[in-house]
Parts: C-alpha cells; structure tokens; sequence
C-alpha cells in the first residue's frame, strides 16, 4: 500500500467500533453517545450520500404543509441538527439539537450499533433512506473531491478499494443497510429506498407523509413533488449548498447536486471493476433478503 494511500486512510479516525469518523467526532464521542433524545423526535437516518438532503427537503415540506417561506427559514443542513457533527466554532449538533424546542426532527449518518442509546429507549420515529452501494460510492467520491474538510479521494481506483474496505467515514456501507434493515422490525423505522423515490417521488412521499401522521391533498401531494424535485433542488440555493463557504466545499470540482440519477456507477466503474464489485457484495450481503435496485 502506498504511503499516500495510507495517510489518506489515517486521516479518519478509528472511532468506536472499528468505525471511522473524522476526528472531531470522535473527541466529542461520549456526549454524543450521551445525547438524550426525546420521545417525539423524529431521526432522518442515511449512510451518507444516499439522498439525506433530499428526504430532508420531503420532511420539511410535510412538516411546513408544503408552506416554501417556512422552508426557506434556513439552508437545508442546518434546519435539522446533525447529531454526531461537530464543526467548531460552531455548535455542534448535539448542542443545536440540545437548543431545539419539540418536536425535533434530527440527522444521522450513524450505524445502528453507534447510535445514541437513547433514541432506542426513547422509542423514536427513524427515516431510513437506503441508496444502492455503486450509486452510493460514486456519489461520495464526487462529494470527497470537493468537501475540504474531509480527506482527499485520490484517484478512482484507490476510492474504489477504500470504499469496498469499509475504509470511509461512518464505515462499510454494507454493515449500515443491514444493520438499519435488521432493526426496522422492532423499532419504528419507515425503510425507503432512493430508487423508489426515483421511480414514484409521489408514492414515498405519501409513504413518509403517513408516517408523519399527515394527510396530504393532491394539490399539496403535486406542489412537494414539484419542489423536491432534482431539478428544482438543484437550483435552490437552500438546498444546493451555494452558500458554503468555498473553504469547505468547492462546489467548481463537483456541484453538490451531482447528477441525482440511478446507474451513473456505469459510467466510473471498469468491467474488472464491477465483476470484483459483484463477487465481494454477494459475500457479505448473504444471508439478507435486502436487495437493490442498480439502474432504472
Ligand atoms: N431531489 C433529488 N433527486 C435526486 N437526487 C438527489 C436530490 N437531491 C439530492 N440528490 C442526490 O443525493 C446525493 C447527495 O446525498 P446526500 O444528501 O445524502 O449527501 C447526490 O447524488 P449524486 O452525487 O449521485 O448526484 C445528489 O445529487
Ligand atoms: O460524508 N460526510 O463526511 C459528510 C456528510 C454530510 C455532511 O453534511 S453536509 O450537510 O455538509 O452535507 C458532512 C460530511
């Protein structure tokens, strides 16, 4: 392995569990396993580039009864605290969510086995949005390139092997699927996929609306899908990230609102790729009856 390969990986820390986190994160690891949930929270749940601004954007929008004033309140990542995120000098998210009257809606890229004890024991309501693992990792390899806070990619090819190893923030993308599907079961979970949203945004979003306990209107239904659109998204600076400081995302090397598609894995993976790809994800997906959709 390289040298520059290794520093690259170094540059996470091994936080609980074999689970690589930045290293802020892990300095404030006991007051975020701490953290005291409340019994009317709502947690949106995703790995990470799986479309959380996105599900963010649908929540939002149910909660507001789809008033866009209301949305516009603040840029999307900062309407819901993200709860292992710690940026100093800004609050972190524990201490924004700590601030945050009820009913809190919250965000996590957590794995289940990492999660704040106290959302089980509390019995909250958690959105879980599953993104497929190709889709996934070329997403976050774009959103590595440009996010100045967290380490460089490298080229594709070494992503490639770093993301199959588990080697990135919040771990193996794999773990974390099974982990939350395990769950959804016993605990309150909505369980969505990305392609779904894809396929029917108007179906999930009545889905998510009667989780919510909210009965949406056509009218309504039609004015959420309208906006939470890719399109519509892209352009709204509340959800594009246009107003990061270019410090901290770079939004020239790769816009935040990539491409927002299923199966543009296809135009990074190389065939020996993907037949490596397809042999380690029968291995460790075995035994789940979990499955995704690749290309629509
Ligand atoms: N309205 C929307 N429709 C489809 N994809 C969306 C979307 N809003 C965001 N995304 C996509 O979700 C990914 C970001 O995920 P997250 O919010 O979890 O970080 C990006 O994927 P791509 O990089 O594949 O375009 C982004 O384009
Ligand atoms: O994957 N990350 O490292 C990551 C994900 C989300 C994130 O939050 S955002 O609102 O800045 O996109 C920051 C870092």
């Amino acid at each position: 392995m390289g040298s520059e390969l290794l520093q690259r990986i170094l540059s996470w820390v091994l936080a609980v569990e074999g689970i690589p986190l930045v290293q802020v994160t892990c300095n404030e690891w006991q007051r975020i396993q701490s953290f005291q949930a409340r019994p009317d929270d709502l947690l949106i749940c995703t790995y990470p580039k799986a479309g959380t601004t996105w599900i963010q954007e649908i929540v939002d929008m149910i909660q507001q009864d789809g008033d866009l004033e209301k949305c516009k309140r603040a840029p999307v990542h900062h309407r819901h605290p993200f709860i292992e995120w710690v940026r100093p000098p800004q609050p972190s998210g524990v201490e924004q969510a700590e601030a945050m009257p009820s009913p809190r809606t919250l965000k996590t890229h957590l794995p289940v086995k990492l999660l704040p004890p106290s959302f089980w024991e509390q019995q909250c309501k958690f959105l879980y949005v599953a993104r497929n693992a190709k889709d996934c990792m070329v997403s976050y390899y774009h959103f590595q390139r440009m996010n100045k806070v967290l380490p460089d990619p490298g080229p594709w090819h070494e992503y490639f092997e770093m993301f199959m190893a588990g080697k990135v923030g919040w771990g193996p993308w794999h773990d974390h699927v099974k982990g939350w599907w395990k769950v959804k079961d016993m605990h309150c979970v909505l369980f969505l996929f990305y392609e779904d949203m894809k396929k029917d945004l108007k179906r999930e979003i009545q889905k998510v609306a009667q989780f919510l306990g909210k009965n949406l209107d056509q009218e309504l239904l039609d004015k959420i899908v309208y906006h939470t659109s890719f399109d519509v998204m892209k352009d709204n600076p509340m959800a594009n990230r246009s107003g990061v400081p270019r410090s901290f995302m770079d939004l020239s090397i790769s816009p935040f609102m990539r491409k927002g598609t299923v199966g543009d894995w296809k135009n990074h993976f190389t065939v020996a790729q993907n037949e490596r790809f397809e042999e380690d994800y029968e291995k460790k997906m075995a035994g789940t009856n979990l499955t995704f959709c690749m290309e629509l």
